[in-house]
């Protein structure tokens, strides 16, 4: 049975609970308010994937502290409008290395989504393998309607999980989907009514994949991502700069201006 080493205490944003029975992490993600996505968290999810591969985790579960409200707010606006270009194109570079690196992750993940998760709120799920969802929430890649084209490998990830067909109707016309609606695509794969129910789902496909040999279910892991890998792998330096520049771009720093004040002004603040 796999033995814990990592101090998973050091960990600012997110709770590990290592089932030393299971060898299951549920990673529970906690930075307030809404779990969104900064270079510094990215940093930390990125480490804490390391952690797990180095103790032969068997299973990982991503949920959120913030049950029934958010899984996960996407990118950082705050954070993200009017950046320094070393600190976007730090950013860029991290988002791309952990959703690289959760998508080929020697051991099965599913991510619980009891909460919203739109636009990069929809990463952690995509690159998960499997998918639970709570009743009444939104989930979907509508960045088209901020103006960003989607990097390739989160196309590929939406094409992988619901099909092509899908994945163009979905993206070309921004859809955030309710849970039910999300059911029905296949963007995810089973709903569940509370976040302990889907805890016990998600235990379950975990432990479906422990009857396969671990090295062998990598590889075909592997293989059957091979599209989605590729396009990870495909002309970084050129994608990064690429979406360094779209960030930069007048057209989505207005867009995020407009969308915090939109969310300020909801707060009466
Ligand atoms: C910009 C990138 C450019 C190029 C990129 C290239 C490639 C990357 C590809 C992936 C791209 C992804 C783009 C994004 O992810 S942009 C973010 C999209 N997210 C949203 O539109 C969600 C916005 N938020 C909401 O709809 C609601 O807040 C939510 C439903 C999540 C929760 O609602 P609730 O009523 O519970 O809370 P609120 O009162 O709305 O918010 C509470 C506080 O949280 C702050 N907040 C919310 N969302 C964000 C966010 N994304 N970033 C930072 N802060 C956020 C909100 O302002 C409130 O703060 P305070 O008022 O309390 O300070």
């Amino acid at each position: 049975m796999p033995y814990v080493c990592a101090d998973y205490s050091k960990y600012k944003f997110v709770n590990v609970c290592w089932n030393s029975e299971n060898g299951i992490a549920t990673v529970t993600l906690k930075r307030p308010p809404v779990n969104s996505l900064t270079a510094e968290f990215l940093r930390e999810l990125s480490s804490l994937l390391l952690d797990l591969e180095k103790d032969e985790t068997q299973g990982l579960i991503f949920t959120s502290e913030f049950d029934e409200k958010v899984f996960s707010a996407g990118l950082d606006f705050k954070e993200l409008y009017r950046p320094s270009i070393d600190h976007a194109k730090e950013f860029m570079s991290l988002l791309h290395s952990f959703s690289f690196r959760l998508s080929c992750t020697a051991y099965p993940t599913v991510a619980v989504i009891n909460g919203h998760a739109p636009a990069g709120g929809c990463i952690i799920p995509l690159c998960c393998e499997y998918r639970i969802g709570l009743n009444n929430f939104n989930i979907g890649l509508n960045e088209l309607k901020f103006g960003i084209l989607l990097p390739d490998w989160l196309s590929s990830l939406m094409i992988h999980t619901i099909g092509s067909r899908n994945a163009e109707q979905a993206i070309l016309s921004g859809t955030l989907f309710s849970s039910e609606h999300a059911l029905r695509i296949g963007l995810v794969d089973e709903i569940a009514p509370t976040k302990e129910v889907a805890l016990e789902k998600a235990t379950a496909f975990l432990n479906k994949a422990k009857i396969v040999n671990r090295s062998l279910r990598l590889d075909a892991k592997l293989h059957l991502r091979r599209p989605i890998l590729q396009e990870f792998q495909k002309d970084i330096e050129n994608e990064l700069a690429k979406n360094v520049s779209l960030l930069m771009s007048d057209k989505v720093q207005q867009s995020l201006d407009a969308h915090i004040k939109i969310l300020k002004e909801k707060r009466g603040n």
